[in-house]
């Protein structure tokens, strides 16, 4: 088996490709990635001599790279991985998203329909998307496979075309596509733009540690190493044509989160006077800012037997000691 991993130098995607290819010892992976900023190939290190793993470094709108790919390789199924992820940029420059989001994951469709034909259930097209697809919810309630969409961000909008086109290819030439949609990951490796590693460096870099609006903003949190375990079962064993929700069944608001840490900071690495608390402050709201997501995973669960293991506490001990030796600080 060889398959195609396309992004697998971001976040997800590196973590994802060691679990995969030890879980997997008979399958081969090619990396497409084009390392934009959020791409970082250290994050591979661990792969990079294994002769079950080669990168190639290109564009997934690249159609005759991705011909290519398909012929040299002879690709079995793709894992979809690469996008375009971080809201704020969607805000203020939507343009790689729509043309890395949509175009990118129309390219690889089509090149699935050329190389494996129509109507072949055999080789899988795994399309990894987000929860952020449904929209924002209020206080009560969550996302499940039957939600209708309403994204609100020009990077969920992108997202959701692209899920979309993944049904229509399902529909209407019967390729072997699944779609997973998670919730918000957290783990080593992340791009340092998000929420955690934004949290961590702040605090340690002793600035402001940026909250936008009231922090009362919720998000259901996974940890990576769970949503690669999701992703490699729904892979194996999800039904054709299907989505599955990955959720991490933890919900947190985001100023509780920026709480959590500048305490644990506060023990591992404490400062010389105060708390790390003391230097988060609310800024500027995000436009649009979607008041809260959570994901019931309860179809993935009693079907495919799988659910979210690592506890918020566990995992945001080991992001953290990632980050602290990333940063060069790890005295822990
Ligand atoms: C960077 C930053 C964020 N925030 C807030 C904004 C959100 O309410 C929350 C998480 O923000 P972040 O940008 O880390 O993630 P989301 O916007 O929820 O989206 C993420 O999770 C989904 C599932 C994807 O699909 C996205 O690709 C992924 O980026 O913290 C702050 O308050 N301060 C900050 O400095």
């Amino acid at each position: 088996m060889t398959t195609l991993v396309t992004g697998g130098a971001g976040f997800i995607g590196s973590n994802f490709i060691p679990y995969f290819l030890d879980k997997n010892p008979n399958t081969t992976v090619i990396n497409l990635d084009k390392l934009t900023y959020a791409g970082d190939l250290n994050n591979l290190d661990e792969v990079s001599q294994t002769n079950r793993y080669r990168f190639v470094q290109g564009d997934i709108c690249n159609q005759t790279l991705i011909d290519s790919i398909f012929t040299t390789h002879k690709i079995d199924s793709v894992i979809h991985f690469a996008a375009e992820s971080h809201v704020d940029k969607s805000i203020s420059n939507p343009d790689s998203f729509i043309k890395t989001n949509i175009e990118g994951t129309y390219t690889l469709l089509e090149a699935a329909r050329k190389h494996w034909g129509e109507n072949n259930q055999s080789n899988r097209f795994h399309h990894i998307s987000t929860d952020e697809v449904y929209g924002s919810l209020g206080d009560s309630g969550f996302f499940n496979e039957k939600t209708p969409y309403a994204p609100n961000s020009p990077y969920s909008a992108s997202k959701a075309a692209s899920d979309f086109l993944v049904r229509s290819y399902y529909h209407t030439f019967k390729l072997n596509t699944i779609t997973t949609n998670c919730s918000n990951n957290y783990g080593p490796k992340q791009h340092d733009e998000k929420l955690i590693p934004t949290i961590i460096r702040t605090a340690l870099q002793g600035s402001t540690i940026p909250i936008y609006g009231k922090g009362t903003n919720v998000r259901d949190w996974l940890y990576v190493l769970d949503h690669c375990k999701g992703i490699d079962t729904v892979f194996k064993k999800g039904r054709p044509g299907e989505t599955y929700l990955i959720g991490g069944n933890n919900e947190s608001t985001n100023l509780s989160i920026a709480e959590k840490i500048c305490s644990i900071l506060d023990e591992l690495l404490p400062k010389a006077k105060g708390s790390y608390k003391d230097q988060i402050a609310f800024v500027e709201d995000r436009k649009g800012h979607d008041h809260r997501y959570a994901i019931d995973a309860s179809k993935i669960g009693q079907e495919l037997h799988w659910r979210a293991v690592e506890s918020f506490d566990t995992g945001l001990q080991k992001t953290i000691k990632w980050y602290l030796s990333k940063y060069k600080k790890n005295t822990v």
